[in-house]
């Protein structure tokens, strides 16, 4: 409906105001821009921006109610908003660049405290308000000991400045606020100087919030910057750039074991990190003598680390508390100390590290019941790592109540080399038939957006701002299991990505391990998957695990990293095909693959044209696909393709007509010449044995037809043609089914002709044919696998078609 431009600019603005609500844009600025907009000064952008409205399917022109409800699953993003943005964005670089190097201008403590209070009650009424976390211009992490930098002062301060070779001492000033991306919070120094802080991602300390205390603590080598509000701020993005500094006062003198009870009861009242500080006061308190104390407090060290999540030093910790395990006066103390460094080794995935201790635990006690579980529990993950024999049925069933699944990885059958496609790729190491299980791998780190610690933010990342999403909240995650896990560095810093950074250093400065925060998230943009979130219900439903047949929640996605799998690279003629279960990423054959040859799933979806492709491909992975599929559609001419698209819209409605029982022999005969018309559009040359989709909604729904009417001749050549189509070869003879494939293809309709095999099977036994109806049924059976990933289902499939 058309509608006068005054209105459209009242619609727009009234949109516009909705959609900047949930963004982080200050009011004040989203008024200026609606104001612009209704004064008729910007009619340009009242276009671009009801365009973008309208192609998110928010009807701009509905009546005020349905307008103010965003039914969407995800928030989504208008390219022309993201422009205001942006130029807020390109200010602030201005207005950086002008006073970079200008002296700090001292702060009144109280206009700080008033300023942060605001923010304060802001952020508890505004609970729709979504974070924003701006990916700054990467810059190192401090890398030096705290000893060996200059301290300075925050009067010593230059604005937009890296403060390389110092370190500020400081303490918190006031109370913070503490959010999910940033902690905003006010900081003081001797001086009784006040001055903003903010604290990305890096607000995590042991667990705990690094500015929870009045304690003292260091910023190594701080940035001084300036806000997009203007106000001038002290910014940190890694986390090891923050030290707590412990100044004792003679007052606070403790023994060792007043140390130990004071962090026994800190561990009582869950105050992890405060449990860990004052255990580690009683190591560095206990004497010579006092050896016993030493390990029992080194095992409730561990006990309190396997907690917070730092497997390493928990392990490391357990196992030194093990004086002489052939001291049977301690046997009770040894049990303790095994259970809990295998337990961090299984939480490691280090199955045959857990292993190894939960053994050295029965050997003190044979009749440990915990021990004995707890191994037969590792040797079962030992079991899965070594043969990919897995409990599918029960993982499946676990995985929607728990998305972390207890389960190993199993990555025997592929190896990573040089690849000529791209960088490293992932071979096949043995080969494989059609649904073989190619990799089975557990994520190291995932988000779900059901998660309690997981949120959305828009990131705001070179220039750009993304869709809102629970990247971030990943981002933070693998950060900090990286910080706390330092044994498992190399499964990210390994990866591609587009900021080198520290690299593969493995650096640890003031007891804490360096993890540069723009390195990882550099190699988070480019190597993770999102993950679908399995829907109750669909358990029993074939081709319930699939990416594209499950639903995602709103508002957020489920992220992971998996590092072996993200080996693999691109083809849009894949030899494989992945999917989900919880946190666990399958590689299926969707063809036989020989020994040595590379291993290369989908990352977009075939389905969508070579531009869209090309375009989606360019964006996040930053490379040119030229797949077989690709080079072939780029040189087919355009008017061929524009042809099919145009000739698409028909197929689909007919195939609707037909597979609904309603059609009748006109409808058939126009499915029939139909189907040959598009066929014809391909060029035999160009596309050889390469999937040609086109016309495969309407050959499924007709080989199904002419099966249900018993006419299974035709039946069996509307297949055999339809898989000719997809690019492999079917003959069927009196007794066997062969069915090879060149070039593989990711298409949601391959299910559809799984179903047709099925039903074509139950066909054949029908009329007695039974062995090749066997054969029918093996050869949809792997099928079924390479899609589905799991044999769930499959009963339910027969017995529907029978
Ligand atoms: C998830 S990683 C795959 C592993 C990567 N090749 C490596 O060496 O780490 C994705 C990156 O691999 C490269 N890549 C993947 N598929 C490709 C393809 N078909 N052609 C060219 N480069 C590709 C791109 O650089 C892309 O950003």
């Amino acid at each position: 409906m058309e509608a006068s431009m005054p209105k459209m600019r009242q619609q727009v603005a009234r949109q516009l105001n909705l959609w900047l609500q949930m963004r982080p844009v200050p009011p004040e600025k989203g008024n200026k821009y609606t104001d612009k907009i209704l004064s008729g000064e910007h009619d340009d952008w009242v276009f671009q921006l009801a365009e973008s409205f309208r192609s998110q399917s928010q009807d701009l022109f509905a009546s005020s109610d349905d307008a103010e409800g965003n039914s969407s699953d995800e928030i989504q993003l208008p390219d022309t908003a993201t422009l205001l943005l942006a130029e807020d964005v390109k200010e602030l670089t201005e207005i950086n660049a002008l006073r970079k190097g200008n002296a700090r201008i001292s702060k009144d403590a109280k206009d700080v405290a008033a300023r942060l209070s605001t923010d304060r009650k802001q952020a508890n009424t505004t609970d729709q308000k979504i974070e924003f976390v701006a990916v700054v211009q990467p810059y190192p992490p401090c890398i030096v000991p705290l000893n060996d930098l200059k301290k300075i002062k925050l009067a010593d301060l230059t604005e937009e400045t890296h403060h390389r070779g110092s370190a500020l001492i400081v303490k918190r000033h006031d109370t913070f606020l503490p959010v999910m991306v940033t902690t905003v919070g006010a900081v003081e120094d001797e001086e009784g100087e006040v001055e903003d802080i903010e604290l990305h991602l890096a607000s995590a300390y042991a667990g705990e919030h690094v500015l929870s205390q009045g304690q003292w603590f260091a910023i190594k080598e701080p940035y001084f910057t300036i806000r997009r509000d203007n106000v001038t701020t002290i910014r940190v993005d890694h986390p090891s750039d923050i030290v707590p500094i412990n100044r004792n006062d003679p007052r606070d003198y403790k023994s060792a074991m007043q140390w130990k009870d004071t962090g026994n009861s800190f561990f009582s009242s869950k105050e992890l990190r405060k449990a860990r500080e004052a255990y580690l006061a009683a190591l560095s308190a206990a004497g010579e003598t006092e050896q016993p104390l030493k390990m029992a407090t080194l095992r409730n060290l561990a006990r309190v680390d396997l907690e917070l999540g730092r497997y390493d030093k928990a392990c490391e910790e357990a196992l030194a508390s093990v004086s002489d395990a052939n001291d049977s006066t301690v046997a009770r103390s040894h049990v303790t100390a095994y259970y809990r460094a295998a337990r961090a080794s299984y939480l490691l995935g280090n199955y045959e590290k857990a292993a190894k201790s939960f053994r050295e635990l029965l050997k003190v006690d044979s009749s440990d019941a915990d021990g004995k579980r707890e191994l037969e529990r590792a040797e079962a993950r030992l079991a899965e790592r070594d043969t990919g024999h897995y409990n599918f049925d029960k993982l499946t069933a676990t995985s929607l109540r728990d998305p972390r699944l207890d389960a190993a990885t199993y990555a025997s059958r592929v190896v990573v080399d040089q690849s000529e496609i791209g960088g490293r790729g992932l071979f096949a190491a043995q080969a494989f038939e059609t649904g073989d299980l190619v990799l089975c791998e557990k994520a190291y780190c995932t988000t779900f957006a059901s998660d309690k610690g997981s949120f959305l933010a828009w990131k705001l990342y070179n220039g750009k701002l993304s869709t809102a999403s629970s990247v971030s909240s990943f981002w933070k995650q693998t950060v900090l299991k990286l910080s706390n896990n330092p044994s498992t560095l190399e499964k990210v810093t390994t990866l591609e990505g587009d900021y080198a950074g520290i690299g593969t250093k493995h650096i640890v400065a003031d007891n804490m391990t360096v993890v540069d925060a723009f390195q990882i998230h550099s190699a988070t943009e480019r190597n993770t998957f999102g993950i679908p979130t399995p829907v109750k219900g669909q358990k029993t439903k074939a081709f319930g695990y699939t990416a594209e047949n499950v639903s995602k929640k709103p508002l957020g996605d489920n992220v992971g990293l998996f590092p072996t799998a993200a080996m693999t690279n691109h083809s849009c003629v894949p030899n494989t095909r992945k999917i989900f279960i919880g946190d666990l990423l399958l590689l299926r054959a969707t063809r036989p693959i020989t020994k040595g040859e590379e291993i290369v799933h989908a990352y977009v979806q075939t389905k969508a044209g070579v531009q869209a492709r090309r375009q989606l491909l360019e964006s996040t992975w930053h490379f040119r696909c030229s797949c077989k599929l690709c080079l072939a559609q780029e040189q087919e001419s355009g008017e061929r393709n524009k042809h099919r698209d145009m000739l698409s819209k028909r197929v689909g409605e007919l195939a609707k007509v037909v597979s609904n029982g309603s059609a009748g022999e006109r409808e058939l005969a126009e499915a029939e010449a139909l189907i040959k018309r598009v066929k014809s559009l391909y060029e035999q040359d160009v596309y050889e044995d390469l999937p040609r989709t086109a016309p495969l909604p309407l050959q499924v729904a007709l080989a199904q037809h002419r099966l249900r009417r018993g006419q299974s001749a035709k039946g069996i050549a509307v297949l055999t043609d339809l898989f000719d189509m997809l690019g492999w070869s079917f003959s069927l003879n009196n007794s066997k089914v062969a069915l090879s494939r060149k070039e593989g293809c990711e298409t949601d309709l391959v299910p559809d002709v799984v179903e047709t095999l099925v039903r074509l099977s139950a066909t054949q036994r029908k009329s007695g044919k039974s062995s090749q109806a066997d054969h029918l049924e093996n050869v949809a059976r792997r099928l079924y696998l390479g899609l589905n990933g799991v044999p769930n289902g499959w009963d339910q499939l027969l017995k529907s078609k029978a």
